[in-house]
């Protein structure tokens, strides 16, 4: 899976993406994160890629030209024409049912806004998707695209090693995980909870269903709530 980011701050990229999981399935093939300066793509000796808003209002724009001759210059021979997801506060919210539909594309180009955000030429003709981490504003969108790159790319076959764990993490299958424990079973004559030491599976399973839903309900009751609706009328 190939991630074309275009971006005014590429060197916050390749220090971020190359480290960890990310940077093995890199190595491994598995994922390639090409980081494009839109600045590169100026044509004059100010290398200007934002200007004033027509209408007035404070801040700025990220003009058309530098973009879309960034845009042309990663696209420029490619058979297909890959999904174009512009980071901004006003997009679908990326959620892990999102990350795992994302995560079927082969290659994803990602816009990253910057001051006021982009002229909306852009998007109309660029962008086939806005999407958001989360309901608050950032300075730009490289944060939101490399949250979007680690989530994706970790549903990528072979990115993880333990991959048959996802039936069970959280939002998976739409509720909180379980709580965790590992060695020592005490600990500062803290226990861990007897049913994990006993070996019998079936309980084990049972016990962390439990929990997972007594903390969805607790945590998270609006994903409780859809949980109970889903699974009403299955068997
Ligand atoms: C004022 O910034 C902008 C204004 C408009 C667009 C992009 C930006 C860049 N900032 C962003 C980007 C994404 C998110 C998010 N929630 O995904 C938050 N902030």
């Amino acid at each position: 899976m190939r991630f074309d980011v275009l971006t005014l701050f590429p060197e916050t990229f390749s220090l971020v993406m190359k480290e960890s999981i990310i940077g093995r399935a890199q190595e491994k093939g598995l994922i390639e994160v090409n980081a494009v300066n839109i600045r590169d793509y100026t044509r004059d000796k100010h290398r200007k890629v934002d200007d004033y808003p027509f209408g007035g209002g404070n801040g700025m724009v990220m003009m058309c030209q530098p973009m879309f001759d960034a845009y042309r210059a990663v696209t420029e021979g490619l058979q297909t024409k890959p999904k174009v997801i512009y980071m901004s506060p006003q997009g679908r919210v990326l959620t892990q049912k999102v990350a795992v539909e994302l995560s079927k594309e082969e290659h994803l180009i990602l816009l990253c806004g910057h001051y006021e955000g982009i002229d909306e030429r852009i998007i109309e003709e660029l962008v086939d998707e806005e999407i958001s981490i989360g309901d608050y504003v950032l300075t730009g969108g490289e944060l939101p695209a490399m949250v979007l790159i680690d989530c994706v790319s970790r549903l990528v076959p072979g990115v993880l090693s333990n991959e048959g764990s996802f039936s069970e993490e959280s939002h998976f299958n739409g509720l909180l995980e379980y709580p965790q424990y590992t060695r020592p079973a005490e600990y500062e004559g803290k226990q861990v909870p007897e049913i994990l030491l006993s070996g019998h599976h079936a309980n084990i399973q049972k016990w962390r269903s439990a929990r997972s839903l007594e903390r969805t309900r607790i945590k998270r009751p609006d994903l409780y709530e859809n949980h109970i609706k889903s699974s009403e009328g299955k068997i």
